[in-house]
C-alpha cells in the first residue's frame, strides 16, 4: 500500500441511472456537420465540457493540451477557407467512383457552428522525459486525444453536438491560430447546439462504410487465435451488438 492508497473510494458500480446515462451518451453521440444551430453556448455549459477535457488521462501526467476558444466569425472563416483547399486535395484522392459521393458530403460545421475548439499537444508541456513515453513518443498525442473523446461525450449529455474536422493543413492551420513550435494542432472542433442526433453515424446512412462486426475484430491472447473463435465472448459480443442495432442496449443488456 502506497501514501496514495490511504483514501481509496469505494469501487462500486455507479447506480443504475448514471452508469445507463454514461452508456447512452457513448452510444448516442455522433459527429456533426449539418445540424448545428446557430445560438450560443453559455459559458457555464462550455466550461463544463472543457473541464472534463481536462480531467482526461494522460501519459505521466503530462497534461499536454491547450484548449483554443474561438469564437470570431473571421478566425473561423480563416479556418473555412484552409477547409476548403484541404478538401478540394482530399476529393481528388480518392478513386474516380468515389468523388462524386465525397463531394456530396458535409465534412465540417466551422461557420454554422458558434463555437470553434482547436486542441493542442505540447510535446514539453512536462520536460524532456515524460513517464510513460520514454519508449513510445507519440504517447503524448494520444492523451490529447484522451481529451477530445471526453469533451465528445460530455458535450453529447450536455445536448450539444461536436464535429471534428481533419481535413486541414496542419501547419496551415498552426500559422493561422498563432500556435508555436513545437506545440502541435491535434483536433479542430466545431460545437453547438444541434437540432439532433443521427440514429447512425452519416458515413454509415449514406453507405460509405458500415460498423464492423465487433466479433471481428476482439482477438484472443495474441494475433493470431485461429481455434479460438467459438470462445464465448464472441456470442456475448454478437448479442451485445444486435441489441444496440435495436435499440435495446440499455434497457436489456445493462444486468450483471
Ligand atoms: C480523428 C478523427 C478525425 C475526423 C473524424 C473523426 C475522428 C475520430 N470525423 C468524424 C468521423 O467521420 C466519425 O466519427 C465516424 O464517421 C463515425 O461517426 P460517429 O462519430 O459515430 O457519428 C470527421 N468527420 C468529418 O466530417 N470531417 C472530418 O474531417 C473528420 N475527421
Amino acid at each position: 500500500m502506497t501514501t496514495a492508497d490511504a483514501a481509496l473510494t469505494e469501487a462500486a458500480p455507479l447506480p443504475a441511472p448514471e452508469r445507463a446515462g454514461i452508456y447512452r451518451a457513448i452510444l448516442t453521440r455522433r459527429d456533426v456537420r449539418s445540424q448545428f444551430r446557430p445560438d450560443p453556448v453559455p459559458d457555464a455549459v462550455l466550461s463544463r465540457v472543457l473541464t472534463a477535457a481536462h480531467h482526461a488521462p494522460s501519459v505521466g501526467f503530462m497534461q499536454p493540451w491547450d484548449f483554443l476558444v474561438l469564437r470570431d466569425p473571421e478566425v473561423r472563416r480563416r479556418v473555412h477557407d484552409l477547409f476548403l483547399k484541404a478538401n478540394e486535395e482530399a476529393a481528388a484522392m480518392f478513386p474516380p467512383e468515389r468523388q462524386a459521393l465525397y463531394r456530396s458530403l458535409k465534412l465540417e460545421g466551422i461557420m454554422q457552428a458558434p463555437v470553434n475548439l482547436c486542441i493542442t499537444c505540447d510535446p514539453d508541456r512536462a520536460g524532456p522525459v515524460v513517464i510513460g513515453r520514454t519508449h513510445i513518443r507519440e504517447m503524448d498525442s494520444y492523451s490529447a486525444v484522451c481529451a477530445v473523446q471526453n469533451l465528445w461525450l460530455a458535450a453529447r449529455a450536455e445536448g450539444l453536438g461536436v464535429g471534428w474536422v481533419s481535413i486541414l493543413d496542419q501547419d496551415a492551420l498552426r500559422r493561422t491560430l498563432g500556435i508555436p513550435a513545437p506545440v502541435v494542432p491535434i483536433a479542430y472542433l466545431c460545437l453547438g447546439w444541434v437540432e439532433g442526433y443521427h440514429p447512425r453515424p452519416e458515413l454509415e446512412l449514406v453507405g460509405w462504410r458500415q460498423r464492423l462486426p465487433i466479433e471481428q475484430v476482439v482477438r484472443f491472447d495474441g494475433w493470431q487465435d485461429e481455434g479460438r473463435r467459438q470462445d464465448p465472448l464472441l456470442r456475448q459480443l454478437h448479442d451485445d451488438a444486435q441489441a444496440v442495432a435495436e435499440n435495446r442496449f440499455l434497457d436489456e443488456r445493462l444486468d450483471p
